[in-house]
């Protein structure tokens, strides 16, 4: 029987699964797989299966936000995932980072969704291994790379990012990109911590490797060519890491 809302199953589903916040990004993806086999593009869900260099990897989309990521998670857990990657985009805070890898080894969980599963002091961290597989892969691909941690939260325009509401009810978000800061967060997404934490709770192996494709303020943004450039490496990347996982951590080719 088919999940209810990624419409996937045991057959069909491999453990590695990368999930593309961005249901485009997976089309992107789709497109360096061996035989990719779509399963099906229901709501936010986009879903493929097939091999990079022989390993079967499931690639499939979040949509925005926790809610919609715990979902995708919880229905591709039913079907076997033992290993998920987040590749996305994130708001980069500091300076220089645009272009380069924020490839948190925790996040701090100032979104909800995480909460109805366990309470606040439960970490979100990353596995080590996986972490250590994509710093190589970036480095292999000839991209930069930053640990640390980062920050997710669930307001796109009551935290990140100014809107006309957000001015006429007076919302300094710049404040709370000042408090943050403070703790030394390196960017902010929308989905790593509830990813990181729901992976600990199953019990199988999770990070997050994301592109810095804008910092604070709109300082700067990755745009046209250089934005797709910027995707496209990033698919690379992460399939790569996967590889050298897949092989123990000793390199690929
Ligand atoms: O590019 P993706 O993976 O969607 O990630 C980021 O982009 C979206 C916001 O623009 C949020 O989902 C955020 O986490
Ligand atoms: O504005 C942005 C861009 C990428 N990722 C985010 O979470 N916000």
């Amino acid at each position: 029987m088919s999940t209810l809302y990624l419409k996937a199953d045991k057959e069909t589903i491999s453990k590695y699964v990368i999930f593309s916040g961005d249901p485009w990004r997976v089309e992107m993806l789709q497109k360096l797989l061996d035989d990719p086999k779509h399963i099906a593009f229901n709501r936010e869900f986009n879903t493929y299966t097939g091999t990079y260099h022989g390993i079967p990897v499931t690639i499939s989309s979040t949509g925005i936000g926790a809610p919609s990521a715990a979902i995708a998670m919880e229905e591709l857990y039913d079907c076997g995932m033992e290993v998920a990657i987040r590749m996305g985009t994130v708001m980069g805070l500091k300076d220089g980072m645009l272009g380069k890898l924020l490839i948190p080894n925790g996040s701090m969980r100032m979104e909800s969704t995480s909460d109805t599963y366990v309470p606040k002091s439960f970490p979100a961290v990353a596995n080590i291994d996986l972490v250590n597989c994509m710093n190589r892969s970036v480095t292999m691909n000839g991209r930069e790379y930053i640990n640390g941690i980062t920050c997710t939260m669930d307001g796109f325009y009551s935290q990140m990012r100014e809107s006309r509401l957000s001015k006429k009810m007076d919302t300094d978000i710049l404040k709370t990109f000042d408090d943050i800061s403070r703790y030394n967060i390196s960017g902010v997404d929308m989905e790593t911590s509830c990813m990181l934490v729901l992976g600990s709770l199953m019990d199988i192996k999770v990070c997050s490797v994301t592109m810095t494709t804008v910092l604070k303020n709109l300082k700067e943004v990755l745009q046209g060519e250089a934005r797709t450039k910027s995707e496209e490496d990033l698919c690379k990347i992460v399939l790569d890491g996967i590889e050298i996982y897949h092989k123990g951590g000793n390199g690929i080719g």
